[in-house]
């Protein structure tokens, strides 16, 4: 990037809160740029601040510092406004490789958001659009609208981007040939069209010579359209808000600072709000008034979509992080389970059942996705049949939260509508998602109070129920050890059950094979049922492979803090192989059985198991043995 091209604007040295002062009156515009590495992105961006005599970002702190210097006060306020935007973008989890350059022109205020030649370009996009009012889509003048720009147009359609920009770029490379120009037009509107997206402003340019840029280009006298510097210093997007006209604020933070002050702080992310408003905290379903609308500039008569504000309750009403301060008569719908449009970002495909975590502003749940019901071919838009989603894969699938939360559609609020997808054990965000609709089913399904509780069930049983979970690799020794363990506890007067393959997969479980989608469900209903079964006040065991950590941690989380008891009976490969019981090593070898653990399917070792159990130096008998004094001590504290 060419950093003599930057020419400070006079004022910063001069008076600096009057260049500041102006910039904040400015409005603002965030965009970004999608393209393929060399459809030449990082070209026109660069021509794009050189051209509009940009400030870097770079250069903004090198303002802050001059700023410091010439001593004044609130030098940071315009910065700041911009600073947060990102933050709560972080906070998203959203945090990869996308440079937010921030630039101005005398009549506006810009982020770019600039993913330079990344193939990972649906994250990027998705991670850029979360919060952009306009998506340049670049297309190189001699390939044409390609699968990736219908795609792009897809995707920003899809993110509630209502203005899309088509640049056709390296038009000199095609001899500026207005025909070849208006046929790429012609096709991206087709498309759009059959998407129900908006029209987009085509503009013909070249990054490289600046034509149609920042100034009209001689090249092209037969374009009547503006330049593209001028469109996205003109373009209106004050009416664009697609927030729902009911307001609604999530809740980012609880402000204490003493006893006398209680605030809720968020962004409004619909509506406006006024002191004296009934409101409805969701999902709690309190209801209150708004006693003041506090900013660090003082209380406002009014707060509306996209400002961030402090509200004061008139009563002492429940209300947290997470929680909707709504509009009293025009709440959020609370739902567990929804349809959601659902685009995967990440290398390792959508395991349907896996628990991920969902983010969605400032709630995180967790939440499994079922197996997809479609995914969208983005060229013909069919709607395939598909197991999983893999990397840069949209498709529609039911989404089940463990618990419900406030929500709107995305069509409604990009802000109550959208979430995150976050593997749990690698903490990568794996899908951004827009909500539908929430599902029937989840709203007529409700608790029925039960007055036999687990603590009255333990109690009759004399004992503190447990789930001895065997975990190891088949024929390591799960079923002979838990076989012994279970003996031993019946000997000594304990309840107990053991649930192992032969007794689910026939029964239960006999849908299901061995793929990794299969397993989590197999691991899922297991963990449920021996819930169940530690509701009953029993002492369970159970022994599948269980290979995957996540669904061994999703099993504990599903328990009472120290019930759940890991037991890794680790064998290694080769001793387990060598024991083959039952020729299954021997088939998977030759091929005969398909991902079969160790050999063709992944098995993921406990780290911190709560018991570990090696084989090679113990027999069954001792190793039984040793789980039952292990877990004596934990039994005894009965309720
Ligand atoms: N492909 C493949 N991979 C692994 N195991 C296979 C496979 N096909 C059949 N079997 C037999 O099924 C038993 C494992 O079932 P689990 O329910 O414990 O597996 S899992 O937890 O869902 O991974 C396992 O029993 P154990 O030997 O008792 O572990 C095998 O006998
Ligand atoms: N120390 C040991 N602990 C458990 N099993 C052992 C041990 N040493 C040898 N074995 C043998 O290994 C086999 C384990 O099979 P099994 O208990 O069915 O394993 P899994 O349930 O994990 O598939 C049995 O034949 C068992 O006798």
């Amino acid at each position: 990037m060419t950093r003599h091209a930057y020419r400070p604007d006079a004022l910063i040295a001069t008076d600096i809160d009057a260049y500041l002062a102006r910039h904040q009156e400015k409005s603002l515009l965030r965009f970004l740029t999608c393209g393929s590495v060399d459809d030449g992105k990082s070209t026109l961006i660069g021509r794009l601040l050189y051209d509009a005599r940009a400030i870097f970002d770079d250069q903004l702190s090198s303002l802050e510092a001059d700023s410091k210097r010439v001593g004044t006060q609130g030098a940071n306020i315009d910065f700041a406004l911009l600073v947060d935007g990102l933050a709560a973008e972080r906070e998203q989890g959203i945090t990869i490789d996308v440079a937010y350059r921030f630039f101005a022109t005398d009549r506006r205020k810009f982020i770019v958001a600039d993913t330079p030649g990344h193939e990972q370009y649906t994250r990027n996009m998705v991670t850029g659009a979360s919060t952009a009012d306009l998506a340049v889509i670049l297309v190189d003048a001699r390939k044409g609208v390609l699968t990736q720009t219908r795609r792009h147009g897809f995707l920003a359609h899809l993110l509630g981007i209502r203005h899309i920009v088509l640049a056709v770029n390296k038009m000199d490379l095609i001899g500026w040939d207005q025909s070849a120009y208006d046929a790429i037009v012609a096709d991206f509107a087709a498309f759009g069209t059959s998407i129900g997206m908006g029209q987009a402003v085509a503009i013909p340019i070249s990054g490289l010579g600046g034509d149609n840029i920042a100034s009209r280009s001689a090249n092209t006298p037969w374009h009547d359209g503006p330049t593209l510097l001028d469109h996205l210093e003109t373009v209106s997007i004050d009416s664009d808000d697609a927030s729902p006209a009911a307001f609604a604020m999530p809740v980012q933070w609880v402000n204490r600072p003493n006893l006398d002050f209680r605030g809720f702080a968020g962004t409004v992310a619909g509506g406006s709000v006024r002191p004296g408003d009934r409101v409805r905290i969701v999902p709690s379903g309190r209801t209150s008034h708004v006693a003041r609308i506090v900013t660090q500039g003082g209380d406002l008569d009014v707060a509306v979509a996209g400002q961030a504000v402090t509200l004061t309750l008139t009563d002492e009403v429940d209300c947290s992080r997470g929680d909707v301060i709504a509009a009293a008569d025009d709440p959020p719908v609370v739902a567990d389970q929804f349809a959601a449009t659902i685009v995967w970002m990440d290398e390792t495909p959508l395991l349907p059942g896996r628990g991920y975590w969902l983010k969605s502003g400032a709630t995180t749940v967790s939440a499994s996705v079922r197996a997809p019901e479609y995914a969208i071919d983005v060229n013909t838009l069919q709607h395939l049949s598909v197991k999983t989603l893999g990397l840069n894969d949209i498709g529609v699938a039911d989404v089940q939260a463990d618990r419900p939360i406030p929500f709107a559609p995305y069509a409604d609020s990009r802000v109550l509508g959208g979430f995150i997808l976050i593997d749990k054990l690698t903490n990568a965000t794996v899908a951004a998602g827009m909500i539908e609709h929430a599902l029937r089913r989840s709203q007529n399904v409700h608790w029925q109070a039960i007055e036999i509780t687990r603590e009255a069930h333990a109690a009759q049983k004399g004992q503190a129920p447990k789930l001895l979970w065997f975990t190891g690799l088949s024929g390591s020794g799960k079923s002979t050890i838990a076989n012994l363990v279970e003996k031993k506890l019946h000997a000594l007067g304990r309840h107990s059950f053991l649930l192992d393959g032969d007794n689910v997969r026939h029964g239960l479980n006999r849908d299901l094979g061995f793929s990794d989608a299969d397993r989590i469900e197999n691991i899922r209903r297991v963990g449920e049922v021996a819930r169940l079964m530690t509701d009953a006040g029993l002492i369970v065991l159970t022994a599948f492979i269980s290979p995957f950590r996540a669904e061994r941690e999703l099993v504990r989380a599903m328990l009472p803090e120290g019930e759940f008891v890991e037991v890794f009976i680790d064998t290694p490969l080769a001793v387990a192989e060598a024991r083959d019981e039952k020729g299954l090593y021997a088939k998977a070898r030759s091929g005969e059985i398909a991902n079969f653990t160790g050999i063709s399917s992944p098995y993921e070792p406990p780290e911190h198991p709560d018991i570990r159990i090696d084989t090679q130096r113990m027999s069954a008998e001792d190793a039984a043995e040793l789980i039952v004094d292990r877990i004596v001590g934990m039994w005894m504290p009965v309720i």
